[in-house]
């Protein structure tokens, strides 16, 4: 099965009203063979949307709940009118700095798709998981216990986000990617049939223009999730154009 490539951007609490000058040039980028989307502060969110109409413009989180006594929470209605199209739900950070569980990633993901929204559920071990050999483990356990009901892959992708990896340079190895990958449409095949054929799962952690092209035609990879590289354009741009390039040949 052939699935269109997603390459989407996650500014983190980065970025500020001058710094969406660098969506124009982003959103013109994927016009072309690789779907682009770039997730920003919820602050910048109508005025990205303002500046790059007709661009998918994501939030960073969302609250579960439909209204309610949430302070400083996000319900995705909210997110909805000031016209994000996505958002990302379970993001390492937000699993770490906010105790985010797995039961709440998936009430998240679900308050998405009853707004017609879509979601970026993310998953990924840390170091001393992986060095004790649980990466797996606990990858596929995290997608067993937050993929959201009714999950299909026209509203929702997966991104695998070695927590080591992010912000650090270090990224697995090809194989190791394609190995976990390969892991986890396993697991949502388990769960969901012939869904999990059509659902793309995102590799993200260090992604730049230099290893984009290895890490996004591994095996069962279906884009990238980009941190600090989608920052800019210089540096976000390339990364589209490696996703939407077909390796002809490899060096032996
Ligand atoms: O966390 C990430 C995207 O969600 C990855 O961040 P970096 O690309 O900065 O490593």
């Amino acid at each position: 099965m052939t699935r269109r490539k997603l390459v989407a951007g996650n500014w983190k609490m980065n970025g500020d009203r001058a710094a969406l000058a660098e969506l124009v040039a982003i959103a013109a980028a994927g016009a072309g063979a690789v779907d682009v989307a770039i997730a920003v502060p919820a602050t910048l969110i109508a005025p990205a949307v303002a500046l790059v109409p007709g661009f998918a413009i994501g939030g960073e989180d969302v609250h579960p709940a439909e209204t309610g006594a949430h302070t400083g929470c996000l319900s995705a209605a909210l997110l909805k009118e000031a016209g994000a199209s996505f958002c990302i739900v379970g993001h390492s950070e937000r699993r770490a700095d906010c105790y985010e569980t797995d039961a709440e990633v998936k009430a998240k993901a679900e308050a998405l798709h009853r707004h017609a929204m879509r979601a970026i559920l993310c998953v990924g071990e840390t170091l001393a998981q992986r060095d004790a050999g649980q990466a797996e483990a606990v990858v596929t356990g995290q997608i067993a216990a937050s993929l959201p009901e009714g999950a299909a892959a026209d509203w929702l992708s997966i991104a695998y986000e070695p927590v080591w990896a992010i912000g650090t340079g270090r990224t697995p190895t090809v194989a190791d990617v394609a190995a976990m990958h390969g892991a986890i449409r396993a697991k949502l095949r388990a769960l969901i049939g012939a869904e999990a054929d059509a659902m793309r799962i995102l590799y993200g952690g260090s992604v730049t223009a230099e290893n984009a092209a290895a890490l996004l035609h591994a095996g069962d990879v279906d884009g990238a999730l980009v941190g600090g590289a989608s920052l800019t354009a210089a540096k976000f741009v390339p990364i589209v154009a490696a996703a939407g390039q077909r390796i002809l040949s490899r060096s032996p």
